[in-house]
């Protein structure tokens, strides 16, 4: 799956932009505020309908203009879609699919899976758990059908419960409730258990090549005690919840965690280590989507040197390079990308929101 072509308008400082894209490596060159991590920025909208820089998305379109717009030509083997999203500053979103109306969020994330490898996103390793849950939903998403329903149905239930400790006293008019919420937990907690253990092999073989020097252990927390039934800690804990005022244990405290000989690779590694942490640990999930599925992501990655030396760029760029995946790179200048070798790539000059190619 590659983008063969994309057009913005009015997103960031990108007022015009319409690009033919290689299906191999895209090099973004350009001084600091050209426009690069926008363009990045950008291809991770059209896949996730959100932004991974800003939450507010009236910031991210062009001052006083009144809406953003990208459209994507999407290839897979030998299908081809069209894909459209626009931004309206008072709050709508419109979604096009080969021109037609009327679809979400999910049905553009299914057609364009992506990973993101930036300077901010090491929160993967040094963040709260919510980051290590969102990199497994991602899993789940692509890998699993019944995840987006199941997991939507179990946000929804738990903030009724939330609500609903506030109204009671008497446990058992939750339970009723309870019941729904402890089968659905249970499901997508054992999802989440199958497809960390899936991806172990992956993560394993990705770090003994990117951080030889170093024992990567991986574990999965599923939110509450271990072979314990949910309905039971939810009865258990109902007064704890209610003098909080929320569920405290359950999937939505799930955790994936990561040890370097024994100890939270966040007190140990250095800053280089844990971006090649977060690199293996991203490229293991786009192979393992490969693996499964036979889908290719796409990689968009942001200030590519920073914080590698020389040999450990030039392991990056080699198994992106085996991936067969289309891969857009940003950079400062052309040398930062000399351990970039590969056959197909297009360059692209990002000088103040205006792209070219070289
Ligand atoms: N809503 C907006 N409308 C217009 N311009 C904006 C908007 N938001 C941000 N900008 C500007 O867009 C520019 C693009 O910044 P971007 O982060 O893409 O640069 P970059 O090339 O990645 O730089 P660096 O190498 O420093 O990371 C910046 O100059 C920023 O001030």
């Amino acid at each position: 799956m590659a983008l063969s072509r994309l057009l913005i308008e009015h997103f960031r400082n990108l007022t015009a932009v319409d690009l033919e894209l290689d299906h191999g490596f895209n090099f973004l060159v350009g001084a600091n505020g050209s426009g690069k991590t926008s363009l990045l920025e950008a291809i991770f909208y059209l896949g996730h309908g959100r932004s991974f820089k800003s939450a507010v998305t009236n910031r991210i379109i062009s001052y006083e203009q009144p809406h953003f717009l990208l459209h994507g030509r999407i290839q897979e083997q030998q299908h081809q879609w069209s894909v459209g999203l626009q931004k309206l500053r008072q709050g709508n979103t419109i979604v096009k699919i080969n021109g037609e109306d009327g679809n979400k969020i999910a049905d553009l994330a299914h057609l364009l899976p992506m990973q993101i490898i930036t300077p901010e996103g090491l929160t993967l390793l040094n963040g709260g758990p919510s980051y290590r849950r969102a990199f497994l939903d991602w899993g789940l998403f692509h890998h699993q059908s019944g995840f987006h329903t199941a997991w939507s149905n179990l946000h929804r239930l738990l903030k009724q419960r939330n609500a609903a400790l506030f109204q009671t006293s008497n446990y058992q008019a939750l339970k009723i409730w309870d019941m729904e919420l402890v089968k659905l937990a249970h499901q997508v907690s054992q999802w989440r258990e199958n497809y960390a253990e899936a991806l172990r092999p992956e993560i394993e073989k990705t770090c003994a090549q990117f951080l030889p020097e170093l024992e990567i252990q991986v574990s999965f927390h599923q939110g509450w005690e271990k072979e314990a039934d949910y309905g039971d800690i939810l009865m258990r804990n109902f007064e704890r919840d209610k003098a909080i005022g929320y569920t405290l244990s359950g999937p939505q405290k799930a955790d994936f965690r990561f040890k370097a000989n024994g100890l939270p690779v966040e007190d140990v590694l250095s800053r280089g280590q844990l971006k090649l942490l977060m690199c293996a640990l991203r490229l293991a999930q786009g192979e393992h989507l490969m693996a499964q599925k036979n889908r290719h992501c796409i990689f968009l990655i942001d200030d590519f040197a920073s914080e590698l030396d020389e040999t450990k760029r030039g392991l990056l760029a080699e198994r992106l390079q085996s991936s067969g995946s289309q891969v857009f790179v940003s950079a400062i200048t052309h040398e930062q990308l000399t351990q970039m070798q590969p056959k197909k790539h297009r360059t692209f000059c990002v000088n103040n929101g205006n792209i070219m190619p070289v």
